[in-house]
């Protein structure tokens, strides 16, 4: 099974971002995650779309915006305009969903939707048709760095069949304390596109880390062995 590995700029170094972004996709990343907080949905503030507009010259990878802001209806034309490929919003944060979701479409970006980890599955059912992608988180938002949370690798699993069951071809990612131990472990649930911002930009070689991350993810990991890693390693 193939992933997508998306670098999360969460965890870059601020004063190089352009050359972070240059060495994410150098190193063969499928995606660049932009994490947008407002100090309000979740305690924490990074940037807004004149970060997304500056950047957007500089790469060819596929911007993957992570909106963790109350009322994102608010700004999702000014991310897309910026050059957001795919607009992510949270289902805590919207008093309408369909609408947002209605709304990132019809400015023409992928749309996605975003769960806390302890926000259920089930609340994705009726816009479905609208998604592109489904974003499990598996820490709870506002910060890089934490502790992946081992529960939520059965939602993984179970936002796999639910899609599959529905003909639905949306994709699963996975956001939050994905390394070469936890990356194994969600694509086995099904997950095909995984977020990591510490394990790629606390890496000295990013190349290096994003390589390793994609062959943990897809069985070759041969530093364990060569084992395909799979259920067995749910917990810690
Ligand atoms: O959305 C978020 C955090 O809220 C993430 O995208 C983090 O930036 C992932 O960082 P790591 O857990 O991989 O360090
Ligand atoms: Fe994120």
């Amino acid at each position: 099974m193939t992933v997508k590995i998306a670098p999360s700029l969460l965890s870059a170094d601020f004063g190089r971002l352009r050359e972070e972004v240059t060495a994410v996709e150098a190193a063969g990343a499928d995606l660049l995650h932009l994490d947008v907080m407002d100090g309000h949905f979740v305690p924490n503030i990074t940037f807004g779309p004149q970060l997304v507009a500056a950047l957007r010259p500089h790469s060819r990878l596929l911007f993957d915006v992570h909106l963790m802001i109350a009322a994102p209806e608010r700004y999702v034309a000014d991310f897309i305009a910026a050059g957001a490929d795919i607009v992510t919003v949270h289902v805590e944060a919207c008093v309408h969903l369909h609408r947002v979701l209605a709304q990132i479409k019809e400015k023409g970006a992928a749309c996605g939707v975003a769960l806390n980890p302890a926000t259920p599955l089930g609340l994705v059912e009726e816009v479905l048709p609208l998604v592109d992608l489904v974003l499990l988180m598996t820490v709870n938002p506002g910060f890089g760095g934490q502790r992946f949370l081992h529960f939520v690798v059965p939602k993984v699993n179970a936002a796999a069949i639910f899609l599959r069951d529905r003909n639905c071809q949306a994709a699963v990612e996975v956001d939050g304390g994905v390394d070469v131990t936890t990356a194994p472990v969600v694509a086995a649930a099904g997950a095909t596109i995984l977020v990591a911002g510490t394990a790629v930009f606390g890496a000295p070689d990013r190349a290096a880390a994003v390589r390793a991350l994609r062959e943990a993810a897809e069985g070759r990991d041969f530093s364990r062995g060569g084992e395909r890693l799979g259920a067995a390693t749910f917990r810690d």
